[in-house]
Parts: C-alpha cells; sequence; structure tokens
C-alpha cells in the first residue's frame, strides 16, 4: 500500500505529500490493530467459555484443512462456521460499541425522528446487536444463528454501514478469521478454572474486557508439522 502511494506521490506530488502519506498510514494502524486484537480476545473468551462451540471450530478446521498442514488464507471462505463466530463475536461484543460519531450535513429524518443540519449523531450499535425486538436470545452466544441466513442488514453492524462504514472489513475479517483459525487449529485450550470467564467490558476507545484474557493452551502436533512444512517451502 506505501507503494502505491509513493507511485501516487509521483503523479499527485501537491495532495500526495510525506504528510498526507504518513497520516493515511498511521489511521490505518490507529484503526486496524486495536480492533482486530479487542475482537480476537472477545472471540477466545467467548470459545473457552463455550466449549462445544470451540469443538465445532476444530472440527471444521479437520475437515477443512486436516491435520498436515497450516491454516492459510485461501482456506477462510470454506469456514463457514469460523466466520459465524467472528460475526457473533462481533455481534455480542461490537469493539465500536457506539461507531464512530456522525455529523448530519442537512436537515434529515432518521427512524421517524427530525433531525436537524450539524446535528451530533451517535449509534448505539451494541444496543442494535442486543435488542430482543431485532434478535432472538441476543444475549447468549450462538454462532450457529448465522448458518441459517441471520445476516440481514442495519441488524448486525460492528463495522458501521454506508458510505462511511468501516472500509477495513474486508481485511477485519482476513485476519481476525486467519489469527483465529491459526490458535484453535494449533493450540488445545483450556479455561484456568472451572468458573466461566468473566465478560464484564472495560473502558477505553476500543472496547476491552475488564480482566484481560488468561487461558492455558497446549501445542498440538501440527505446530512441528506446519512447522517443517514451512521450512521446506522456504
Ligand atoms: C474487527 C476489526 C474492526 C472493526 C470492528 C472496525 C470497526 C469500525 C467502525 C465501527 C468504524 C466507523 C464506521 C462508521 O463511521 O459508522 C470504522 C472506521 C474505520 N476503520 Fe475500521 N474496524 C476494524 C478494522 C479495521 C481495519 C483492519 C482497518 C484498516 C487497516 C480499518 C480502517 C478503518 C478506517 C480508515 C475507518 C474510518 C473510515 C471513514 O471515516 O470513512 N478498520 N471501523
Amino acid at each position: 500500500m506505501i507503494d502505491h502511494l509513493l507511485s501516487l506521490q509521483k503523479t499527485e506530488p501537491e495532495y500526495y505529500t510525506d504528510d498526507i502519506i504518513k497520516g493515511l498510514v498511521l489511521v490505518l494502524i490507529l484503526a486496524g490493530t486495536d480492533t482486530s486484537a479487542a475482537t480476537m480476545e472477545w472471540a477466545m473468551t467467548l470459545l473457552l467459555n463455550h466449549p462445544d462451540v470451540l469443538k465445532k471450530a476444530k472440527a471444521e478446521l479437520d475437515i477443512h484443512v486436516g491435520k498436515d498442514r497450516l491454516i492459510e488464507e485461501s482456506d477462510l471462505p470454506k469456514l463457514r462456521y469460523l466466520q459465524s463466530i467472528i460475526s457473533e463475536t462481533l455481534r455480542v461484543f461490537p469493539v465500536a460499541p457506539l461507531l464512530v460519531p456522525h455529523m448530519s450535513s442537512d436537515d434529515c429524518q432518521v427512524g421517524g425522528f427530525d433531525i436537524p443540519g450539524g446535528t451530533l449523531l451517535l449509534i448505539n450499535a451494541w444496543a442494535i446487536h442486543r435488542d430482543p425486538q431485532v434478535w432472538e436470545d441476543p444475549t447468549s452466544f450462538i454462532p450457529e444463528r448465522f448458518e441459517n441466513g441471520e445476516r440481514e442488514n442495519y441488524k448486525l453492524i460492528p463495522f458501521g454501514t454506508g458510505r462511511r462504514a468501516c472500509p477495513g472489513v474486508g481485511l477485519a475479517h482476513r485476519v481476525v478469521g486467519l489469527a483465529l483459525g491459526s490458535l484453535i487449529q494449533c493450540y488445545d485450550w483450556k479455561k484456568i478454572s472451572k468458573t466461566s470467564i468473566d465478560t464484564t467490558e472495560g473502558k477505553g476507545l476500543t472496547m476491552p474486557k475488564l480482566e484481560p484474557l488468561e487461558a492455558m493452551c497446549k501445542a498440538c502436533e501440527i505446530i512441528k508439522t506446519g512447522s517443517l512444512e514451512l521450512e521446506n517451502n522456504i
């Protein structure tokens, strides 16, 4: 991407100054890292609290990737259950619960309410995702709900919607999918205590867990075979 911006600098130097390029790269790092990392932490927490879901995800990986090689980005479209886990995690714990503030550029109507131009608008995605009139059993973690086509627009908006929606949505799904898939494929996971892991939300720009996740893991055989395979390919 930096290559692309630098080549644009050659054709439009008055716009693509070093400062603009630095700003673009900075915003991608700021908007893309904590959000993806926090989503991973919530996903692992939910999986540890729902071992049946974790087992089903591992079985899906066994079927579509196998035990002889590590998961690759190209496997992701086949891993529908893993994708449902990510969607369900983002539904229950959207890491940008109020999206980002928007301002109406003109007088408009939203949901029957008259909004004057210049009004600051906040969208409570967290509340929409947990609204019992919109979702059945909204506080439960049920990735299966997405297997039945539960994907209507405006019900699930962890990335916002419309022309100011998150431009990193595709990258986020790939990064979280690959990282989460790798953690599930390569390790056997366990909680550190018998009780459920606390899922209280803390405060922060991207909604963190109040208590950072602690868990135990044991490396699986695939770590050895997968690393050997990687070494041979280098
Ligand atoms: C799980 C991961 C992520 C979540 C939940 C997330 C969520 C969001 C949300 C809610 C917004 C505001 C949308 C709105 O205004 O209504 C946003 C904006 C944005 N995101 Fe993401 N994001 C994620 C990952 C990423 C990644 C990986 C990148 C790029 C590397 C990225 C880049 C951006 C940028 C540049 C904006 C500002 C867009 C604009 O104002 O036009 N995000 N994101």
